[in-house]
């Protein structure tokens, strides 16, 4: 980590029509209020610059729509824009964490989170799950809580197909907020 700044944390995501973008900013949000300085970064149009945020970022958080059971193809070209990183081992030991979007609540978003967590792993860094139990899983449960769709990995939204950005859910942002303050906490602790 950086000392008396905070940790840095670079988020590196891609969205086709807005819904991942909310995720994203909620991520950023989270990671700021606990205290990290943030690089949000659209990886379809990435700088030189941001490219440098990410070689010194302590944690990286992946993002991207689930399209077709995998990350946006404009995520797969970023991820393999990263091989000479890899081959450098730039990122070892780095943190890493990942979040998704898709329409169905299923969607086989787990696909894409593992597909993140695999990428981290051949970078050589080091995994961040979400760190919440699963919410909506009982009778007392709705689908205001926390982590409503139940996943471990990373974390989780889901859109309906036929409305804009806007209608992603309260939970689902909170969720994604919550991600990014433990990456930023975990990232202050290493
Ligand atoms: C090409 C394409 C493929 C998609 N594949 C899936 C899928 O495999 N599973 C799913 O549940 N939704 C799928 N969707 C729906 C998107 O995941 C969903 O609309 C998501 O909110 C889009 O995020 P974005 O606005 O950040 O691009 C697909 C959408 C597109 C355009």
């Amino acid at each position: 980590m950086t000392g008396a700044t905070g940790p840095r944390v670079a988020i590196a995501y891609h969205s086709g029509y807005g819904h991942t973008t909310v995720l994203a900013n909620a991520v950023h949000q989270g990671a700021a209020d606990a205290g990290a300085e943030v690089t949000l970064i659209a990886v379809e149009s990435i700088t030189d610059e941001q490219w440098a945020a990410l070689d010194a970022a302590d944690a990286i958080v992946f993002g991207a729509p689930t399209y077709m059971g995998s990350a946006s193809a404009a995520f797969h070209a970023f991820a393999e824009a990263t091989s000479p990183r890899w081959a450098e081992r730039a990122w070892q030991d780095k943190l890493a964490a990942g979040f998704t979007v898709s329409g169905a609540k299923s969607g086989d978003k787990l696909h894409t989170l593992q597909y993140f967590a695999v990428l981290a792993a051949q970078h050589g860094m080091q995994w961040i799950s979400l760190g919440l139990l699963p919410g909506w899983n009982s009778s007392t449960g709705s689908e205001n809580d926390l982590n409503r769709l139940g996943f471990y990995l990373g974390a989780a939204a889901q859109a309906n197909i036929d409305e804009g950005p806007e209608t992603v859910t309260k939970a689902d942002i909170e969720t994604g907020r919550h991600l990014g303050a433990r990456v930023a906490r975990l990232a202050a602790r290493s």
